[in-house]
């Protein structure tokens, strides 16, 4: 069984557990009342490197990984979330699994509160509950795997996210599911370069999947950029954001990791 197999086998668990616990219907009255959200697309949309603009930053707030282990032990996802902020990333991104990556979702009440920028529930989400979830704590957008869903799956999904008012950011290592990802609609798109099952990072990933992604979409690069260099390289190719978490919130200084990884 793969670390992708194992973490949907407990997610599955977790979901069923947490319905017990609080049903749907309250869920959605908290979702109600959640602040508005806040437009993660638009965040990223304008000024697109294929017209000049910079390469966006989301960063991502993560304390600990499968592939990584524990990334940062003073963990203080507020004081991180408004660092990166500080320093010009256009979102963030914060990881809430509990078991794997050792997040929560209150690291992202809390730390979206503190900020003004859009942040994205980074999970692994395969159920309308975990949506609801999102946008009770006030997720502006949120991750859906292309691996861990069918194509109907994904596009019910999608459609679900973007009728709580989130922006679904849709994720995709292996190529064959371009198609999927393209029928449901996602505008911001996610070409992961570290194949999940065998940890196996590849920047050259993004950037052969550039071509194949329609220019009216956005085109994310997430996972294994560590060098401004490699932030050359995917804005030189026309991609238009970078998703980074662990080459930034290991450094001691997250701030100036930032300011170099960007060039600033
Ligand atoms: O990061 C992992 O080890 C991992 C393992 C299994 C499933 C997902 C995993 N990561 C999720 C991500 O996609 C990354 O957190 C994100 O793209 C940032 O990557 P990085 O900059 O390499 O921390």
């Amino acid at each position: 069984m793969s670390v992708l197999d194992k973490i949907v086998a407990t997610k599955r668990e977790e979901i069923a557990a947490a319905k017990l616990a609080t049903p749907a219907d309250e869920l959605r009255r908290a979702a109600e009342r959640a602040p508005a959200p806040r437009d993660f697309f638009a965040a990223l949309a304008q000024e697109r490197p294929r017209d000049g603009g910079p390469i966006k930053l989301i960063a991502e707030v993560k304390k600990a990984s499968p592939s990584a282990g524990l990334i940062r032990e003073d963990f203080d996802p507020i004081e991180i979330a408004r660092t990166y902020e500080a320093h010009g990333a256009s979102c963030v991104s914060i990881l809430t699994d509990e078991p794997y990556f050792q997040g929560k979702l209150e690291y992202l009440r809390d730390a979206r509160a503190a900020i003004g920028i859009p942040a994205l529930r980074k999970d692994f989400i395969l159920d309308e509950y975990q949506l609801l979830e999102a946008r009770s704590v006030g997720a502006d957008a949120v991750l859906l795997i292309a691996e861990c869903l069918t194509p109907s799956e994904l596009k019910d999904l999608h459609d679900a996210a973007v009728a709580l008012g989130m922006t679904p950011l849709v994720e995709l290592y292996e190529p064959e599911n371009l198609d999927a990802v393209l029928e449901s609609g996602a505008r911001l798109i996610g070409v992961n370069n570290r194949d999940l099952r065998t940890f196996e990072v590849d920047l050259g990933h993004t950037l052969r999947m550039r071509e194949r992604v329609p220019a009216d979409r956005l085109l994310v690069g997430e996972s294994g950029v560590k060098t401004h260099d490699d932030v050359r390289r995917l804005a030189d190719a026309g991609v238009d954001a970078i998703l980074v978490g662990e080459s930034l919130t290991r450094e001691a200084d997250i701030g100036a990791a930032v300011d170099r990884l960007m060039g600033r």
